[in-house]
């Protein structure tokens, strides 16, 4: 990693915060971000984009107001701008979260760069691309930084932070610093690994559903009660290392590797990525919409924000309302 200048301001001073891209994620940054008292520009080129996002913090305000409000907060705080150049001039970190594709990524983080108070920090939310990859055309890549958030970031605390190769390890402390004084659970990491570290988790676990799914061994919503009346239980307050050592009993990790060791090495090397055709694609889409039955769209978020409310509550997580 490179070492440029670090960002104009401590993290703990950071008042103006600018969102480009405004869909799911970056709506629900917008959201965070609102509820932590900050001032928000969002910028995106979508023409229904203003209402769509107004909509999303709306929805996700009543949660967030049961996780408590930094004193201020307001969604009267959110400024939509008509370019991109005007929600970044004053912005003092910036959250780009615009759709998944590598070319997209590259230009837009060049044009983000440019338009950007020099050594303002800039962090993507891209959750598979490394930063290495997606800095290549920016003039100042040291300040690019990804920082990896969990749907709905206004409640899920986790975010991944790492830099690509030319980013400056300062921009990596500052991120890091800067998402734990915003209210997010940071996990720094030294090096870029495809999928970070819980995508990478989660893929594996998605590879698994997907064959299930394209074999008809099992529904999508057995796939879904498997993890939520199983061992979605345990991971909300320990992890899978921990939980599986408790699995060995009074000899732990070491009984439960030395015991079921042997037998795990033909299910990690037995599956390949399933082929996902239009035939696969649709079963999952038919046994979500099933699994779903009536509800609605909006009804599944406030299912969800309302449940993970409920787990950060039952586990002692529910954090603080200051910033
Ligand atoms: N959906 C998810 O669960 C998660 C997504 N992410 C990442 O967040 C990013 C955004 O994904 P979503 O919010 O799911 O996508 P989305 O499709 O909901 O939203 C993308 C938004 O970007 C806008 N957009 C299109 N072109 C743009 C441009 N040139 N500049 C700025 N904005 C542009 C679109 O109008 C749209 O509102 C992606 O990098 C994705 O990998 C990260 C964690 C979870
Ligand atoms: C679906 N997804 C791979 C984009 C999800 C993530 O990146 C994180 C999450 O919210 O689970």
């Amino acid at each position: 990693m490179t070492t440029t200048p670090p960002a104009p301001c401590a993290p703990e001073d950071v008042r103006r915060v600018a969102c480009i891209g405004a869909g799911v994620i970056g709506g629900g940054w917008v959201a965070h971000f609102l509820a932590r008292g900050y001032d928000v520009t969002a910028w995106d080129p979508a023409p229904d984009a203003e209402e769509k996002l107004r909509r999303l913090v709306a929805a996700a305000w009543p949660a967030l107001e049961q996780l408590g409000l930094a004193e201020g907060a307001s969604q009267d705080r959110l400024t939509v701008t008509a370019t991109l150049a005007e929600a970044v001039a004053d912005a003092q970190f910036v959250q780009e979260s615009a759709p998944e594709k590598l070319e997209l990524k590259r230009s837009l983080l060049a044009e983000l760069d440019a338009a950007t108070p020099p050594g303002v920090v800039i962090a993507s939310s891209t959750s598979g691309y490394p930063m290495t990859d997606m800095q290549t055309e920016a003039a100042d890549p040291g300040r690019l930084v990804v920082g990896h958030p969990f749907n709905p970031p206004y409640l899920i605390p986790l975010v991944e932070v790492v830099g690509g190769e030319r980013t400056a390890a300062d921009a990596v402390a500052w991120s890091s610093r800067f998402y734990d004084v915003a209210g997010k659970s940071v996990i720094t990491m030294d090096r870029e690994l495809p999928g970070f570290i819980a995508n990478r988790l989660q893929e594996a676990l998605w590879r698994e559903a997907l064959h299930m799914v394209a074999n008809g061994e099992a529904t999508v919503k057995d796939i879904d009660d498997s993890i939520t009346e199983g061992p979605g239980l345990r991971w909300a307050f320990m992890g899978p290392c921990l939980t599986f050592a408790l699995a060995g009993g009074e000899g732990g990790m070491g009984h439960m590797l030395d015991h079921f060791g042997p037998s795990l090495k033909s299910p990690w090397t037995r599956l390949e990525a399933p082929e996902l055709d239009r035939e696969l694609r649709d079963a999952m889409v038919d046994g979500c919409e099933e699994a779903a039955g009536e509800r609605t769209y909006a009804d599944l978020v406030a299912e969800r924000d309302q449940g993970v409310i409920d787990v950060l509550r039952a586990t002692g997580r529910l954090g603080g309302t200051a910033r």
